[in-house]
């Protein structure tokens, strides 16, 4: 059985991001406070979060985060030396993923959760442009918790573009983004609390 985690349904409001090459709306208010803050804690339990390594430079090391992989059974993902098998998704992401369709407009049948403890936890800049996700794919990026800057950079002109992603917000990639641009999440010197990031994709079936 399908459960509702959402109480409203009212059209969420988009912001444009400009970007000249890409095509990326911005939803801060995407859930409501009450409903971003039970699937916090949800997301916390639910999820099984790990410490993956990768191979850098010749040299293993810890990513600097948490994070784990939801799909169908066909959806592989992997970088670095890193190759996760998909957990099928608990209802909490079910659900997630389901109301993100209705706004995007696109399936997804994939998630990348990704746990920032603190500060000092990261993402480097890098598109979302494996093969397995076809030609200008959808990318679907819900933010819990802790705001955190999230930083476009053009991949040949010097164009850069910055959005805060507040907790409760909702931020698709598509079009031609990920050809033209890379995004990333510093590292800050100042104090954060936590933050939990769910990035819904579509793997095609081959
Ligand atoms: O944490 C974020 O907002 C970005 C996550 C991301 O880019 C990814 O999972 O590919
Ligand atoms: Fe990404």
């Amino acid at each position: 059985m399908q459960y509702e985690l959402f109480h409203s349904h009212r059209t969420p409001i988009a912001q444009r991001i400009p970007l000249e090459q890409g095509d990326v709306s911005y939803y801060p208010d995407w859930l409501t406070t009450r409903e971003a803050d039970a699937l916090y804690d949800q997301l916390l339990q639910d999820i099984q979060w790990r410490q993956d390594t990768i191979k850098l430079f010749g040299r293993w090391v810890k990513i600097p985060r948490l994070q784990a992989w939801y799909g169908e059974q066909h959806c592989h993902y992997g970088y670095s030396g890193l190759s996760l098998a998909p957990l099928p998704m608990p209802a909490s992401l079910e659900s997630i993923k389901r109301k993100c369709e209705k706004t995007a407009k696109a399936p997804f049948n994939c998630v990348l959760a990704n746990w920032y403890r603190d500060g000092q936890d990261s993402m480097s800049f890098h598109a979302d442009d494996e093969p397995e996700l076809g030609e200008r794919p959808v990318i679907a990026s819900v933010t819990f918790g802790q705001s955190r800057p999230f930083d476009f950079k053009h991949k040949l002109s010097s164009e850069k573009h910055r959005v805060l992603l507040q907790h409760g917000s909702l931020l698709v990639m598509a079009g031609d983004t990920q050809t033209y641009y890379n995004h990333g999440v510093n590292k800050s010197a100042r104090h954060m609390a936590s933050r939990i990031n769910l990035t819904f994709r579509y793997i095609q079936k081959i």
